[in-house]
């Protein structure tokens, strides 16, 4: 598989910064971060980083829940969603991942929403 993506996102240290800066940002944020309480972040993010590092071409197994079963529970809508993805946008701007780089990882997260978004 093409591992470019990865690569650029500055493989599984870069990727690591990236998952820690959204996660920290999700857990601070007052849109979102009720959505979180009970949930521990060390796992979340190992898990979102396994999931990145896959999705982006990397030498990683994803091994967790698929999206539509770990949130249904949370009945997200779209501002929830686009809350996220804009704190994902600041942790890689953060880590000065380029422009081009930043919108092929959003490519490839925004379909999705059809499982993430239930109300
Ligand atoms: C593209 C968007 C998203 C991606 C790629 C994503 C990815 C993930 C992944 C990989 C997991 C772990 C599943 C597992 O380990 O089995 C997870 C869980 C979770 N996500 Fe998301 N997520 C997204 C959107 C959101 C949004 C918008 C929120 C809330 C505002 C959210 C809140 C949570 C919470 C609270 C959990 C933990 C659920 C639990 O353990 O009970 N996620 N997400």
């Amino acid at each position: 598989a093409d591992d470019g993506l990865y690569r650029a996102l500055g493989g599984d240290a870069g990727i690591a910064r990236i998952v820690d800066g959204m996660i920290d940002r999700a857990y601070a944020d007052e849109r979102i971060k009720q959505k979180f309480d009970g949930v521990n972040p060390k796992a979340l993010k190992e898990s979102i980083r396994k999931q990145f590092c896959q999705l982006s071409g990397g030498p990683c197994v994803y091994e967790g829940e698929t999206m539509a079963k770990s949130h249904a529970h949370l009945a997200l809508n779209k501002a929830d969603f686009n809350a996220l993805v804009e704190d994902l946008q600041f942790a890689m701007e953060e880590q000065r991942v380029p422009f081009a780089v930043q919108n092929r990882l959003l490519a490839l997260l925004a379909p999705m929403h059809r499982e993430i978004i239930t109300r």
